[in-house]
């Protein structure tokens, strides 16, 4: 029997990862050396199988490399709808949105279990649909996105497992293939219709903010060459990619740090208590991001980061990049990086008693005084929204919807354990997606008020 050996993979072809646990070492690479380290490597998801295209690459901003292009997305983005400046306009939508939770929690009967992962989603999906498409989507639509979102999460896990792109897998699965590639169709016609229907009607919508899709509809991104000499329109499969990160994106990081605030103030009742009276004088003094809000905030992202894992690929050229990481890259391959978010915010050489949910450590005179949401000038000791050129840009409107939902959820109700939970609640962490809870929390809320009062007169825009 012959058996033909495998000739060794090329060594431009072999990659290496490297895990980083270390926060100084994060910083140094993400920060100080950016010029290596802004790139994410090219496959972050089984994008082929997803998109049913022959790239590699997805359009959206997470994906595309770091370049004329990332920056005219990003920036359009930012300028648009994530700036500081901008979260005035959205205070409306978010009140709304704040207001129709609680009183879907209200409508329960006193002491009924409450999952809190489906109500938070239920409240925020919408708001997130009206950033990107404006107002005028009606609840059938509502539904069919949400659908169309769950199922790409479910789709990329789906590809993600799958054994293989060969021909022989390909052929082997195809019925899989087949759905993952229908899948991406049925997204790409529903996003598209809608944005249609949004180019015809925009110029009559009198809202106080542009949504997204008005701007990507206007954007001119640089052409091919990658000079900014000649720009063109986007292409339908960037807009589908691009509607598809930020419904994904602007939603799923959201509930999910909400469930695990409320996890921890479920489980310890003084804090609880603590935050209840401190929202309640904030909201005397209409200021929103209270410090002990802002500490509960941050002390959860550190504990259960939603992306507690940021990838970077470093190419092998760089000597920045082995004096860095202190190893040797492998010739002509470069190097996929590790950014282990969640176990920076847990080393026990930067945090005391880093596994316990301790929001105190935030406050004045506490060990992380002064630590915020993204790294200092000088120091870095948690990465939630990353850090560097790529970090989050939705930082602090994804800090604003928080808040605002954890202050209002507190002041309403009292949370309580599920009783069939026996007074435990698991705080176990599943990996998909994004970091989840295991077993959704279930909780019971008992409305601290006779009638909730939905209305509040917050300053979102605050220190956040
Ligand atoms: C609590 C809320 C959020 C958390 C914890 C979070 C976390 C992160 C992290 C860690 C990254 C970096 C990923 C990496 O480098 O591989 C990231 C990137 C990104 N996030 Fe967020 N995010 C949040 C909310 C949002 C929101 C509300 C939006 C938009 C509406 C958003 C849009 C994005 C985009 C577009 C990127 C890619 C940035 C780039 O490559 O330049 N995020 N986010």
């Amino acid at each position: 029997v012959f058996r033909r050996r495998r000739a060794p993979a090329p060594a431009a072809r072999r990659q290496r990862t490297i895990k980083i646990r270390d926060a100084a070492v994060a910083r140094r690479a993400l920060i100080d050396h950016a010029d290596v380290f802004s790139n994410r490597p090219a496959a972050l998801f089984a994008v082929p199988l997803v998109t049913g295209l022959r790239r590699r690459r997805s359009d959206n901003i997470l994906s595309v490399p770091y370049g004329s292009l990332w920056r005219a997305l990003r920036c359009n983005l930012t300028v648009e709808l994530l700036h500081p400046t901008r979260l005035a306009s959205i205070e409306p939508l978010q009140r709304d949105a704040v207001e129709s939770l609680v009183a879907d929690v209200a409508d329960r009967s006193a002491g009924e279990v409450v999952v809190v992962r489906e109500r938070i989603r239920a409240a925020v999906f919408p708001l997130v649909v009206r950033l990107c498409f404006g107002d005028g989507l009606g609840e059938h639509q509502l539904r069919e996105l949400q659908r169309l979102m769950k199922d790409f999460v479910l789709a990329i896990g789906d590809a993600n497992r799958f054994p293989g792109k060969s021909w022989p897998a390909r052929l082997l699965h195809w019925t899989r293939l087949h759905r993952l590639r229908a899948f991406r169709r049925r997204q790409a016609d529903y996003f598209l219709r809608l944005i249609a229907a949004r180019r015809q009607t925009r110029h009559t919508d009198d809202g106080v903010f542009r949504p997204y899709v008005d701007s990507l509809l206007d954007l001119r991104v640089p052409d091919a060459d990658n000079t900014c000499r000649s720009r063109r329109a986007l292409t339908d499969d960037e807009m589908v990619s691009l509607v598809s990160e930020f419904l994904g994106a602007g939603t799923e990081t959201v509930v999910s740090c909400v469930e695990w605030t409320l996890a921890h103030l479920v489980i310890e009742p003084e804090a609880q208590d603590k935050l209840h009276r401190e929202v309640i004088d904030g909201e005397r003094h209409r200021v929103m991001l209270t410090p002990y809000l802002r500490a509960v905030m941050l002390e959860s992202l550190r504990l259960h980061p939603p992306v507690p894992l940021v990838m970077r690929y470093a190419h092998a050229a760089s000597p920045a990049a082995e004096e860095m990481t202190g190893l040797p890259l492998p010739a002509g391959g470069g190097a996929r990086m590790h950014f282990m978010v969640r176990d920076i915010g847990r080393d026990g050489k930067a945090w005391t008693e880093p596994n316990v949910f301790r929001p105190e450590r935030f406050m004045a005179g506490g060990e992380a005084e002064g630590v915020g949401p993204l790294p200092g000038p000088k120091e870095m000791r948690m990465m939630p929204f990353a850090a560097g050129r790529r970090s989050c840009p939705g930082m602090g409107i994804g800090m604003a919807h928080v808040g605002l939902i954890v202050a209002a959820l507190v002041r309403e109700f009292e949370w309580a354990p599920a009783a069939a939970a026996r007074g435990r609640v698991d705080l176990t962490e599943l990996d998909g997606f994004f970091k989840t809870m295991r077993t959704p929390l279930r909780a019971r809320a008992t409305p601290r008020h006779a009638r909730p009062r939905y209305t509040t007169a917050y300053q979102v825009v605050n220190h956040i």
